[in-house]
């Protein structure tokens, strides 16, 4: 009966009800987004895309699938692919008790308080003023500020993860491999494969040389093993509270979480950065840029533009805009007046949650920093705003990333101007992974001109 109710009374495409052939092939071509949110355009907010899919794009759909209960329903076998060392880290946990230990025992680590402790804030400063050095040494010239916020975004991590024994990858070639080795993976459509027929890929793996361990692998696991670190950081914490946790364990823990921390970061800056530079936003950032310089001893929470600016990014370019895959409930669950039943898949994507209201985003496609300052409507915008998930499953990491972003926006606009460098001819357009996206060449090039006060 309830197989009957996905299949008759979803909105989609008519094929959908037969087959995930479309939905998997759209994947293997790097498009899942794009056509999900074709299909909420045709559709809807809420649209079928297997037998056994639908997705949501609307406030009651993204409340039940990831709030209800706290963390909401449980997640897939998608989240397979983010085992490291063959073991699961907190992302990857599929049971709801184990998650929430993890959580806990996390918590303290990303709480504002440890973040602004001295000795991390120190670390983000340290590394922000390298990124600054870099752009005025820059100035006449451009410089590629993709592999510079990448390597900010790495060494502000692995500070917070490992302090004092974080990488260098800002000015040492050694820690650079290891940008290179964590932001250049290409390998979406093995991962893929890897989904979907786990046997094939089992066969697959007998056959072909096996590889090594990563450089970003081996780093992790020598810090975890060897490094003495500081209070603050997050292994510190792991040695300290968790006994019962393996060394590997730990080592999967940390690699996550550097995982986690290093392209989000680094890109949702990289496409901000490029936005700003644009002819289009040169008054945004010139709003920006007096802010900054009308406020010199202000603390980092109390600049509302930057702030504004921040989340209008991550709004357009949200760094995970895919599909957060979860299974309904054994029993079923009607989700957003939609009978569905148990153990099929639902979820939302940010890049749909953030476009599909133009009541609550007026000119949804829009760079409009504007739109967070207003009063009226502040709620429904909060709530719609999905970069970093929702419930007890959204990134414990955001306090980190804001304070990263916010630090940095603010060394470099209150001293330079941006612009997109003639030599510029790379593509910035969102080119999706398998969960998160990246600029398509990976490759940013922006002039810096220093502003005389
Ligand atoms: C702008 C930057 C960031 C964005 C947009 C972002 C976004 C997200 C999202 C959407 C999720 C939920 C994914 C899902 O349910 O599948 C998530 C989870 C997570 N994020 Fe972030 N993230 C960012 C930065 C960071 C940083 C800096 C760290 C740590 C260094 C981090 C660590 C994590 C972890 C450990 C989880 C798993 C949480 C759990 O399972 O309970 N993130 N992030």
């Amino acid at each position: 009966v309830t197989i009957r109710a996905i299949r008759t009374k979803v909105p989609g495409p008519w094929y959908t009800n037969l087959t995930s052939f479309v939905l998997k092939y759209f994947e293997f071509q790097g498009k899942r987004r794009v056509w999900i949110h074709k299909l909420h355009e045709t559709y809807g907010p809420v649209v079928r895309l297997a037998p056994n899919e639908v997705a949501f794009a609307n406030l009651e759909g993204m409340k039940e699938i990831y709030q209800s209960g706290g963390s909401g329903y449980d997640k897939t076998e998608f989240y397979n692919l983010f085992k490291q060392y063959g073991r699961r880290p907190m992302f990857a946990l599929m049971n709801k008790n184990e998650h929430s230990q993890r959580r806990k025992l996390f918590a303290e680590r990303y709480a504002m308080t440890n973040i602004m402790s001295s000795s991390i804030m120190h670390g983000i400063q340290q590394n922000a003023e390298k990124v600054v050095q870099k752009c005025l040494k820059s100035t006449g010239s451009y410089l590629d500020t993709y592999t510079v916020l990448h390597c900010y975004a790495l060494d502000c991590a692995s500070h917070a993860l490992f302090n004092p024994a974080g990488t260098k990858s800002l000015d040492e070639k050694e820690d650079y491999v290891l940008m290179e080795d964590l932001s250049y993976d290409n390998r979406l459509r093995s991962r893929l494969v890897q989904h979907h027929w786990p046997a094939l890929a089992s066969i697959r793996y007998c056959f072909t040389p096996k590889p090594m361990m990563s450089l970003s692998h081996k780093f992790v696991l020598d810090r975890v093993s060897h490094s003495k670190t500081e209070d603050s950081s997050l292994l510190y914490k792991l040695r300290s509270k968790s006994e019962n946790l393996e060394k590997v364990q730990m080592a999967a823990e940390c690699m996550d979480h550097l995982a986690a921390g290093i392209d989000t970061t680094g890109d949702a800056l990289c496409f901000l950065m490029y936005e700003l530079s644009l002819p289009r936003s040169q008054e945004i950032q010139q709003c920006l840029r007096q802010e900054i310089m009308q406020n010199p001893g202000a603390r980092l929470d109390d600049l509302p533009y930057m702030d504004a600016v921040i989340k209008e990014g991550l709004r357009l370019f949200p760094p995970i805009p895919m599909s957060l895959p979860r299974y309904v409930p054994r029993e079923g669950r009607t989700i957003s007046g939609y009978q569905l039943p148990g153990s099929s898949i639902v979820s939302c994507q940010a890049y749909s949650m953030h476009l599909m209201d133009d009541t609550v985003f007026p000119s949804p496609s829009k760079f409009i920093p504007e739109r967070w300052l207003e009063k009226d409507g502040e709620l429904e915008r909060n709530r719609l705003f999905f970069a970093f998930a929702a419930g007890g499953r959204g990134c414990i990491g955001k306090n980190l990333a804001l304070v990263e972003m916010k630090t940095l926006l603010r060394r470099i606009y209150g001293r330079f101007e941006t612009e997109v460098a003639l030599e510029m001819k790379s593509d910035m357009s969102i080119d999706d992974q398998i969960i998160a996206s990246r600029p398509k060449d990976q490759k940013c090039l922006l002039t810096f001109r220093e502003v005389t006060h």
